[in-house]
């Protein structure tokens, strides 16, 4: 059985995960990057698509001392298991996720991953490969259940959070939105990728929650089945 997958951002007022250059921008305030570690602390993994690493190069660690202790006395590693999306193997093998913290890394590539990319990564990461060009995330996720894996949480990007919604794998979608506009037509979004044309083809969402947060509005929506 694949894991529940709830997928987490923080996006501008105008929608934007980062600038037009995919610089990371701080979108959320202390009280919502401390909601995000609580997610994070409650995951079994956590995953992010190749662009966010080399964007962004995140370690992706638990942060709050408390939660590493929480997550110790109850006999689970002190991070979630480190999933990087990235067909081709285009991870850098001093990539920060890869190194920061202990436990256990995960990379997933399709076919199309060059041998020896892939066995520049193997040292430090398990290898899952599914898919010809692209990862197929929907076989990808059963693997990943059957390595025990119930609860996933999904940093993004946009072309990987989008990849997942189109093979109708996201089951709660949490955002954090910002009091700030980046603007830029050509800067990430929550779900980018071509995107759907029809009707019948769009996500449809039920409200769950939504509160004020910092200085913006922090929402979770269950994706309607
Ligand atoms: N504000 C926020 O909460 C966050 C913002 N970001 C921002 O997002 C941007 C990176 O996003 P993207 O460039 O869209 O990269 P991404 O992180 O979504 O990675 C996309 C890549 O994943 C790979 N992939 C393999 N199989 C796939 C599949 N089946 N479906 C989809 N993708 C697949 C492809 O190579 C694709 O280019 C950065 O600017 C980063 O700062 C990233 C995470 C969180
Ligand atoms: N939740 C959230 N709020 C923001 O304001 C952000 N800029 C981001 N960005 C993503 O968080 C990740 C950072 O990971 P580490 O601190 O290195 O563990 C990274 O993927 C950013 O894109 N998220």
């Amino acid at each position: 059985m694949r894991p529940y997958i709830l997928v987490n951002v923080a996006v501008s007022a105008d929608g934007k995960l980062s600038t037009r250059e995919r610089r990371q921008v701080k979108i959320s305030g202390t009280d919502d990057f401390a909601r995000v570690d609580i997610i994070k602390s409650g995951a079994d993994a956590i995953m992010v698509g190749i662009g966010t690493i080399l964007a962004d190069d995140p370690s992706l660690t638990v942060k709050s001392p408390e939660r590493i202790a929480d997550r110790l006395s109850t006999g689970r590693p002190e991070h979630p298991i480190r999933i990087i999306i990235d067909s081709k193997a285009r991870t850098p093998p001093n990539a920060k996720i890869l190194h920061k913290g202990p436990g256990k890394r995960i990379v997933a590539v399709s076919s199309a991953a060059p041998e020896e990319r892939i066995a520049a990564l193997s040292p430090h990461a398990e290898i899952i490969s599914t898919g010809s060009e692209e990862v197929d995330l929907v076989v990808l996720m059963e693997k990943l259940g059957s390595q025990g894996i119930k609860r996933l949480m999904v940093e993004g990007g946009g072309t990987l959070i989008a990849g997942l919604f189109n093979a109708g794998l996201v089951d709660q979608l949490s955002m954090f939105i910002g009091n700030i506009i980046i603007g830029g037509s050509s800067a990430p979004t929550l779900a980018d990728g071509p995107g759907w044309t029809q009707e019948t083809d769009f996500t449809k969402l039920e409200l769950m929650q939504i509160q004020q947060l910092d200085q913006g509005v922090q929402i979770d929506w269950r994706v309607r089945r």
